[in-house]
């Protein structure tokens, strides 16, 4: 067996205390806001995870140096040779994340010209990105499709313009900041997606002397600039990898400090996390989570964009949920397609039936079109162990909770997708008591 096996034995409560770092969500967005500055920029708080991996050589491809500096999580990104950019091997990142779609607008201003290898990320829906490059046609750039990924040109300055999303996307709300700060005049942008991350980034951007301004009604004002300098910035915490552990607490009726958790961020989940019955306390440094003792409840749940409840909370959630005394509902209005990974939870005992009706009454763009988008959870259920392969990131922490919290030994296959968006995530487990094994721990044990 290789190591990206984990073998789990669960029913034991998880306790004590982890920490979690820079957002997986914000940070490759930050570093690829590096290659718009003239100078170098310094991002603190950095998590060491796949993402941030890809993006730190695809930013090295093209020419701009990135080394760790004197702190802990700290890297020193450095776009002053971008010229010489050299994208002969930028086939090996093909399939590696979402992120490569931003580096347009900024390749566009320095070099004129863009290659965007195929895109990965998460397989929980289609996950187009016409967005995206009907904002850069509006821009001014030119587009050509190719097998291997898509060829951008800027024959001349990219120019400001008016822009109305038809859905308030995350990444084509990044990508035309990303390419609005530097274009020739204003840029008004319409139905933005207004997640932490996002304003973030914002703030990225400021202090690299971008002018922007966010309305009240999903509506953003950029100013372009001519020039943009280096900024330093601590990213924000990562409140997707913090709600992961406290559903984690709350389906092994555990208690877990999590350090570097921040309320703001999480007010929402929060809310949600207290009316399934789990109990939390904040402090300066962080968020700690417990399982009170009792039953927990059954509730009707339905993602959203930002200020809704994050889809990307939805999968941990969902297996404390089979702990709840009751039915809860759930409707995933962002995503066609991320419930699939309830049939293996059902496979360990738990009882999850979906539906392609929309079960709430968020608008939602699923309904009716044969996607099973919701879901109703009966619990509690008796988890048992079982065999398990990793979908997708959330869903592969999520099969680890499940783990966890069931009874006996569970064997997860392709573990190391979690490190996309989960730093040290083994010791983390380790250190909260979980029994967690890889193969070659085993297998070392069986020579002794
Ligand atoms: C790296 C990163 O930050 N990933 C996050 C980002 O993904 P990402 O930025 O890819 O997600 P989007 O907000 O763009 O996608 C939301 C919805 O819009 C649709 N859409 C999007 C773009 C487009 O051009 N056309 C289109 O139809 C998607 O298919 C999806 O149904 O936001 C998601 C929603 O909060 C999170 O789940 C992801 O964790
Ligand atoms: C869907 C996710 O990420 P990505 O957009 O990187 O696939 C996620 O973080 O849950």
């Amino acid at each position: 067996m290789t190591d990206d096996v984990l073998l789990v034995h669960g029913g034991n409560p998880l306790e004590g205390e982890i920490r979690v770092r820079g957002a997986k969500n914000l940070v490759p967005k930050a570093m690829v806001a590096a290659l718009l500055g003239q100078g170098p920029s310094r991002l603190r708080n950095v998590p060491d995870i796949r993402d941030v991996k890809v993006v730190r050589g695809l930013l090295q491809l093209h020419g701009v140096t990135v080394r760790s500096g004197e702190e802990e999580g700290e890297l020193i990104l450095d776009p002053s040779h971008v010229e010489s950019a050299n994208v002969a091997d930028i086939d090996a990142h093909a399939g590696s994340s979402r992120i490569p779609i931003l580096f347009c607008g900024p390749l566009l201003h320095r070099l004129g010209h863009a290659f965007i290898p195929g895109l990965g990320g998460c397989d929980i829906g289609g996950r187009p990105v016409d967005f995206h490059f009907e904002v850069l046609r509006q821009f001014g750039a030119t587009i050509e499709k190719h097998p291997q990924g898509t060829y951008l040109v800027a024959a001349q300055r990219l120019r400001g313009t008016k822009i109305e999303l038809p859905y308030p996307s995350v990444g084509a709300t990044e990508q035309v900041l990303l390419t609005a700060v530097l274009a020739e005049g204003d840029t008004e942008l319409r139905n933005a997606a207004i997640e932490p991350e996002i304003v973030d980034l914002i703030c990225v951007l400021q202090k690299m002397g971008a002018i922007i301004s966010m309305g009240t009604d999903r509506t953003i004002l950029i100013t372009g600039v001519d020039e943009l300098g280096g900024y330093n910035h601590r990213a924000l915490p990562d409140r997707l990898e913090a709600a992961s552990w406290a559903c984690a607490a709350l389906a092994t009726k555990g208690d877990i400090y999590v350090r570097g958790a921040r309320q703001l961020e999480m007010m929402t989940f929060l809310n949600t996390f207290r009316k399934v019955g789990g109990a939390f306390a904040v402090d300066d440094e962080g968020i700690r989570f417990w399982h009170p003792g009792g039953e927990l409840n059954a509730i009707a749940l339905e993602t959203d964009v930002h200020p809704g409840f994050q889809t990307d909370w939805q999968q941990p959630l969902v297996v404390a949920l089979t702990q709840a005394a009751g039915l809860s509902i759930v409707h995933e209005t962002v995503y066609e397609s991320r419930l699939g990974f309830t049939s293996a939870l059902n496979q360990m005992g738990a009882h999850i039936q979906l539906y392609r009706e929309c079960l709430g009454g968020t608008p939602c763009r699923f309904g009716q079109r044969n996607f099973l988008h919701s879901a109703v959870v009966s619990g509690p259920s008796k988890l048992l162990g079982g065999e398990l392969v990793i979908p997708d990131l959330r869903g592969g922490f999520s099969y680890l909770i499940a783990a966890l919290a069931a009874e006996g030994t569970s064997t997860v296959h392709g573990i190391s997708l979690i490190n996309r968006g989960y730093e040290n995530f083994l010791e983390k487990l380790r250190a909260l008591g979980a029994h967690v094994q890889l193969p070659s721990e085993q297998e070392m044990l069986a020579t002794v």
